[in-house]
């Protein structure tokens, strides 16, 4: 930003004695500039200036300067006789007059182009002149007449530099000077300030906020976005971006302001490298229906392991173990069930890799296997089957087989690419194929995680025990908890002190895929808490507080579960595209055909997707299902088992029942529609045709019509066409027949109407008479 001095042209040539003209002259040749003598000149015009006339007066040298211009000598001389009251050496007296400011003569006033040299060279170290380059000039000058000053050398030397304040001399300027000089000071202190502001933006300011950081009007700022092509208003959002290059062009430094979280201060938010990752253990749940084998077979499981020659020992129950298969890991979830993998999903944590789906040989799918195919696939995990109990007679594997296919569970052998192994958990026959399988599975998969990075994780159970407190049985997902880390879990914080593997062996480390069981923390976590270690205790306490009070709210403000009244909110909010259904009824048939109804009822707006239709009783499976994917549930001609219902009315869970099937999809249809912005359509009522118009000075204009076709309303709105033209749109004020208000008038009658606000009605005019009517697709 450029500082206008409000020097006119023609004094400062005044001040430097030389012609208007040649000022013109010299600045338009060398800076291009053309000006008048009534131009003001800039500070860095007269700096130029400045500097030109100096150097060429340097140049002349002194002596030839006093030797040549003996009457302005004497002049000057009196001058500072005057002033001072001691007579100075005219040489560098003479020199100083030229660059030093103030010789003011109070009595005689001093030819002016003297006075007027003195106001500028001062002005003009005011501002931002480089001074010393002057002051260097004249000690190059001094230093060659040094022999001939014969003045009394000043404090600094016996060379007078430009100070600024030995201006005290020019009486009679002095306040024009110093107002001179204030303004100058101001500004130059402005520079500096502005020099020096540092801004800190934000990723997004308005723009009133960025011309108050940046102190300035909010014109400027408006006015350089102009620049860069941004109109933007005073309240208007602006980029960071943006921002910053209004910011550096209006002179500040800027600072990105950035808001960081205490999670993004205590966790490791950055992403992986890939060379960083290591292959991990596949982490594997068992899912089936009740009393398929779920628990012998993960006994089986574990039994491998002392087969294999692993250090065996009093195995305990942690909630997680790993067996070795072919010298890999393998972690199972010894939790049979979905529960603790619903759960988790519930809270985002995928823990599992692999689902091996326990299906009997002898029973075939159930209604539980239906389900937790449903579960794992939601979770978008990988399903091998064990086909389990192959030791018994009436098992019968290619009936299941047939049976997943309908579930899209296409065997291997059949060209599918579902793994299905026979097994039996009572003779241990397969046991090692399905771990085999895994491996398999596992590596297809390219399971990494890398473990060189603070442990990040799951809860998988946890219990308070009455000697050790707290104990949680975590699965380290990536990273490598230690001993004495500090962890925190969902709302509780501690250090790590004692960490055993599912064996009772104290473990110093723990690295992906490995689950522990881990003492120390001050209270106990949920199943499914996320947990991490950090580096700041302090700062884990406050994450760990801030939830805790999150989670109180949380309980009081209703968790907005998708039910089928609030459906349309969330839909028109845009939070809904979807509406995930959970079915269950009496019989399969029923089933299938609510699942195919409701499915069919999709919009544009939401889709319905039935994400499991079971026959049965509901109980708490579903509604854990439903809580991990959102969904609601409708039961056909069955009732919730009551741990479903308590578990639904604290999950929050919307359970409808029914015992027709058109209810249901009513019911869906409608809450689908419900809220939707209504849409409105018009219904043509009839034609009038005006015969007649009547100025009643009571009434206004009314138009005597008769109704060519319909019927005309005292409800309807009237579009009055003229000669094909539409010319309004208006109301019916008031609908008679003779003397009559009435509510309508038919076909082939006559009729007087006024309307509302339009007056100007003609004869010939059609009034089409038409209702708004609302309507959903
Ligand atoms: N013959 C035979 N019986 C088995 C086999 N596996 C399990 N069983 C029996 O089936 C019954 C149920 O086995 P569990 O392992 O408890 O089944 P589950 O799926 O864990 O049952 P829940 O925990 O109740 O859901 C038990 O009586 C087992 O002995 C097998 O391979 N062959």
């Amino acid at each position: 930003m450029s500082v206008v001095i409000k020097y006119k042209l023609s004094d400062v040539a005044k001040d430097l004695n030389v012609q208007n003209k040649e000022l013109i002259d010299f600045l338009y040749q060398t800076l291009g500039e053309s000006k008048k003598h009534t131009s003001p000149l800039t500070e860095a015009e007269l700096n130029h200036v400045f500097e030109h006339y100096t150097q060429k007066n340097s140049e002349a040298s002194l002596d030839a300067y006093l030797a040549s211009a003996p009457a302005p000598k004497v002049a000057e001389k009196d001058i500072l006789k005057k002033a001072d009251g001691t007579v100075v050496a005219a040489g560098p007296a003479k020199r100083k007059e030229r660059i030093r400011p103030a010789k003011p003569e109070k009595e005689n006033k001093p030819a002016p182009e003297k006075r007027e040299v003195v106001t500028v060279t001062v002005d003009t170290r005011i501002t931002d002149v480089n001074l010393d380059k002057f002051n260097e000039k004249y000690t190059e000058l001094a230093s060659t007449k040094n022999v001939e000053n014969r003045r009394k050398p000043t404090p600094a030397g016996n060379k007078q530099k430009f100070s600024g304040r030995n201006n005290r001399r020019q009486q009679p300027f002095q306040k024009k000077r110093e107002t001179e000089a204030e303004r100058l000071q101001r500004i130059q202190l402005e520079k500096a300030r502005k020099a020096q502001l540092k801004v800190s933006i934000p990723d997004e300011i308005t723009v009133g906020e960025l011309a108050s950081r940046l102190k300035v009007n909010v014109a400027q700022v408006i006015k350089k976005l102009m620049g860069l092509g941004i109109m933007a208003a005073i309240s208007e959002v602006v980029d960071f971006d943006t921002a910053s290059l209004v910011a550096e062009e209006l002179g500040a430094k800027v600072e990105h302001e950035v808001h960081v979280t205490i999670e993004e201060r205590l966790f490791e938010v950055d992403e992986d490298k890939d060379e960083d990752l290591e292959e991990r253990p596949p982490v594997v749940v068992v899912m089936g229906h009740v009393d398929h084998g779920k628990t012998s077979i993960l006994d089986a499981i574990r039994k491998t392991r002392v087969t294999a020659g692993e250090a065996g020992g009093i195995t305990q129950h942690i909630g997680a173990y790993q067996v070795t298969m072919n010298g890999k890991p393998i972690t199972f979830l010894d939790t049979p069930g979905h529960e603790a993998f619903t759960s988790m999903r519930a809270r985002g944590a995928n823990l599992t890799d692999i689902a091996v789906l326990v299906v009997a040989a002898d029973d075939g799918i159930m209604p539980q296997t239906v389900e937790s195919i449903n579960h794992a696939k939601a979770a978008n995990t990988t399903i091998i089957v064990a086909i389990n109990k192959m030791d018994k007679p009436t098992a019968n594997p290619n009936h299941v087989m047939e049976q997943l296919t309908q579930y899209e569970l296409v065997p291997e052998e059949w060209g599918g690419d579902t793994i299905c192994v026979p097994v039996s958990a009572l003779t241990g026959q397969g046991i090692e194929d399905l771990l085999e399988s895994i491996n398999l599975v596992a590596e297809v998969k390219e399971l990494k995680a890398n473990p060189h990075r603070r442990a990040k994780g799951a809860v998988i159970e946890a219990r308070l025990d009455k000697g050790q407190g707290p104990v949680a049985t975590i699965l380290v997902q990536k990273g490598t908890l230690h001993q004495g880390d500090v962890v925190i879990a969902g709302t509780s914080v501690g250090r790590v002190r004692v960490m055993r593997d599912d064996q009772g062996a104290i473990l110093k480390e723990a690295g992906p895929s490995m689950p522990v069981e881990i003492t120390g923390l001050t209270e106990v976590p949920a199943a499914g808490d996320l947990f991490d270690a950090v580096e700041d205790e302090k700062l884990a306490r406050e994450l760990a507080d801030r939830r805790a009070a999150e989670q109180k709210e949380q309980q009081f403000s209703a968790y907005k579960k998708v039910t089928l009244d609030n459906l349309f909110s969330q839909i028109a909010e845009g939070e809904r595209k979807e509406l995930a259904i959970i079915v269950k009824a009496d019989v399969q048939g029923s089933a299938e055909a609510v699942k195919q109804s409701l499915e069919k009822i999709s919009n544009d707006e939401v889709r319905v997707r039935v994400i499991h239709a079971g026959v049965g009783a509901i109980n708490k499976s579903d509604v854990m299902l439903a809580n991990a994917g959102n969904a609601i549930i409708i039961g056909f001609n069955v009732r919730p088992d009551p741990v479903a219902k308590e578990e639904a009315a604290q999950a929050e869970v919307e359970l409808r029942m029914y015992r027709v099937i058109y209810d249901a999809i009513n019911d869906v249809t409608d809450a689908m529609k419900g809220m939707l912005a209504p849409k409105f359509r018009e219904v043509e009522l009839g034609r009038a045709e005006v015969r007649s118009v009547f100025k009643i000075s009571s009434a206004g204009t009314i138009a005597g019509c008769y109704v060519l076709e319909g019927k005309v309303t005292r409800a309807a709105k009237i579009r009055l066409v003229r000669d094909g033209i539409v010319i309004t749109e208006d109301e019916i004020d008031s609908l008679r027949r003779f003397k009559d208000d009435v509510k309508e008038v038919a076909q082939g009658y006559e009729c007087g109407i006024g309307l509302d606000k339009f007056s100007d009605i003609k004869e010939g005019d059609i009034f089409e008479a038409f209702i708004m009517e609302e309507y959903r697709d």
